[in-house]
């Protein structure tokens, strides 16, 4: 049997009285985007906050490639390549789309920010960075400074500097956030080949990418996980519908 990348069991996590996570087991397995949908203030951050080491569960193990991190911080976490979710704020506006992609290459070779510059001298590093910015569609990009890039093209460019870092899974939360059609279209395509490389740990609001990309669903209402299967299976889980789908389909 094939054993999970990412493994969740039990994890809960209250504020005050309110249980953010109640509970919540999952697994993401190798190869296999694992979409996590439900309304908002059901505990999707979180749960990810749980899973990159940014909030220690009150109760519950996280396992990851048979190793129980649930005690690691974010940085051991973030060496043994579990992959964090690239906000547009982890970007440095003044680095060029390169710069960017050229940091995430260094942090993934365990140099520090006080190497860059004679780092930025290094030729295969440079052609490494562009080959990763060409993979998500910034090929013609690389000189521009990331506050220059539009929002489509910043969120590619967090994606590529996830890339950078190699790791074994990727938590992505909302990459779709405030991108038009065509650059969700655009996205969709790159997400279903980036899974080949790493398993998705993907929450997102946007219904129709979700659809397009799970393999498997898990929706979280209140905290809890309350049904968990392929995309027809949800789709048509009156409990799913009731709870979160309402009349939108
Ligand atoms: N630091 C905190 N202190 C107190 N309450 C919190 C804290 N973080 C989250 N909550 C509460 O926990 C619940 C779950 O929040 P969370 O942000 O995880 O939900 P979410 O599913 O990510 O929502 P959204 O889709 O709106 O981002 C919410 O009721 C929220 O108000």
């Amino acid at each position: 049997m094939v054993d999970p990348v990412l493994s969740l069991s039990h994890l809960s996590k209250s504020f005050g009285a309110l249980k953010a996570t109640d509970d919540v087991s999952l697994t993401l397995m190798p190869g296999e985007i694992h979409a996590l949908i439900g309304p908002n203030g059901a505990g999707k951050s979180t749960l990810i906050g749980q899973i990159s080491g940014r909030i220690a569960p009150d109760a519950g193990t996280i396992t990851f490639k048979g190793r129980d991190i649930t005690g690691l911080s974010v940085a051991q976490r973030a060496r043994l390549g579990l992959g964090r979710s690239f906000q547009i704020s982890s970007l440095i506006p003044e680095y060029s789309a390169r710069r960017n992609v050229m940091l995430g290459l260094q942090a993934r070779q365990g140099h520090s920010f006080r190497f860059l510059k004679p780092v930025m001298h290094d030729r295969r590093l440079r052609d490494e960075a562009e080959a990763i910015l060409a993979k998500v569609g910034l090929a013609g990009r690389a000189s521009v400074p990331s506050a220059e890039l539009s929002h489509g093209e910043r969120r590619l460019l967090e994606i590529a500097v996830a890339l950078a870092l190699e790791p074994a899974c990727f938590l992505l939360d909302e990459p779709m956030a405030g991108m038009g059609a065509e650059g969700v279209g655009a996205l969709v395509d790159f997400l279903r080949g980036l899974k080949a490389q790493a398993p998705i740990l993907l929450i997102e609001h946007d219904m129709d990418a979700v659809f397009a990309l799970a393999d498997r669903l898990s929706v979280l209402v209140y905290g809890r996980i309350i049904a968990s299967g392929s995309v027809e299976e949800i789709r048509n889980d009156p409990a799913v519908r009731e709870a979160y789908l309402g009349d939108s389909e």
